[in-house]
């Protein structure tokens, strides 16, 4: 049988449409005994990053519940100085990312012990650069970049070693210009936004083959316009992000069909419930609806939409704040 690697996408794809995925995101999970509300606990903390980061690209931050937000986070922070994705969770360097990524839009880095935080990073770092995820020891090269990821924005990478870091990242690429969760692992467009994502933050896109890896990154692109995370996979809206963020940050973006992709995203819109699935027709959630946005917020399109910090995956505004300059190649 031939294999399906591809969708059609329908002959005429909605508009933006902006007020329902605002509104979409504005009351998920808000209903306490919801499913969703239930089932999204064990990640809390990055769905509220996904949301809120997403809500402040269309400018309605300000419609969010700041005091309520900031409060949980302090109450997420444990002992240990990590953050628990929700209460009596246990910390994990995912979720502790999220929560200043959170406390940065908000600009209320001191709601909890920044110094403890760093503590609770640094402490993730092993001999061989790489980190681990928390105190259980799993290893995958998403956590270092969380790790510099949140250590720059709270601008202490002082405290650990960058080099040893880069090392590790560098021994995770692949001969096809990839990058994997480990060494010897698979290329994968995930992987890839999180390598490059941590070279540009410490400086070293030196190190990588930028033609070609963004030819690898460029074949992801479908017919339909989509892009996937792997050769041979369906496309999905979120690759969008890891994939173009890494292109953008290669200087490459414009290798890709622009007028395709931004199709395929908006057919991506669930236009009853507001907010973007991974594909057209099935079920959006906060995690597509941020990725669908900042496709679009990359992709320069004309709708009003704040501009998205490749590197960050942050409002660019913030980073600016921050003062920040995330290294590209022009
Ligand atoms: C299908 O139900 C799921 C499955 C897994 C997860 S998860 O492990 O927490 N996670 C985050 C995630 C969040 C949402 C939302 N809201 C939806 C999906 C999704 N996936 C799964 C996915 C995305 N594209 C296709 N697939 C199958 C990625 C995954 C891993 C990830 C975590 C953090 C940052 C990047 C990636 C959550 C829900
Ligand atoms: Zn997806």
């Amino acid at each position: 049988p031939v294999l399906k690697h591809d969708i059609e996408l329908p002959a005429s794809v909605p508009e933006l449409l902006l007020e329902k995925h605002a509104n979409f995101l504005l009351s998920y999970g808000t209903d306490k005994d919801e499913y969703m509300y239930c089932m999204t606990e064990h990640m809390r903390m990055s769905g509220m990053y996904w949301g809120l980061t997403a809500l402040d690209l269309m400018g309605k931050l300000e419609q969010t519940n700041r005091n309520e937000v900031l409060e949980f986070i302090a109450q997420c922070q444990t002992e240990s100085g990590g953050i628990a994705a929700s209460l009596q969770h246990d910390p994990h360097i995912l979720y502790t990312l999220s929560a200043v990524q959170i406390l940065c839009i908000y600009n209320a880095l001191d709601t909890i012990d920044i110094e403890k935080v760093v503590k609770y990073v640094k402490e993730r770092q092993q001999p061989d650069g790489s980190f681990t995820g928390d105190i259980w020891g799993e290893v995958d090269m998403r956590f270092s970049f969380c790790a510099v990821a949140t250590l720059s924005l709270l601008n202490r990478l002082d405290v650990i070693d960058v080099d040893k870091a880069v090392e590790f990242v560098m021994k995770c690429m692949n001969f096809d210009g990839g990058f994997g969760s480990k060494p010897g692992a698979e290329s994968h467009a995930g992987m890839i936004y999180c390598s490059i994502g941590l070279l540009s933050i410490t400086g070293n896109l030196h190190l990588v083959d930028a033609d070609q890896l963004s030819w690898w990154l460029c074949e992801r692109q479908l017919p339909s316009g989509g892009l996937n995370g792997r050769p041979e996979k369906l496309p999905d809206v979120c690759y969008s992000w890891w994939v173009l963020s890494a292109l953008t940050i290669l200087g490459r973006l414009h290798w890709v069909n622009k007028e395709q992709l931004v199709k395929f995203v908006l057919a991506c819109q669930d236009t009853e419930s507001g907010g973007f699935s991974d594909r057209p027709g099935d079920i959006a959630d906060p995690f597509h609806t941020l990725f669908g946005l900042t496709a679009l917020s990359l992709l320069n399109t004309d709708y009003p939409l704040k501009k998205i910090n490749p590197t960050y995956c942050m409002p660019e505004y913030v980073i600016q704040r921050l003062h920040l300059k995330p290294a590209r190649l022009d």
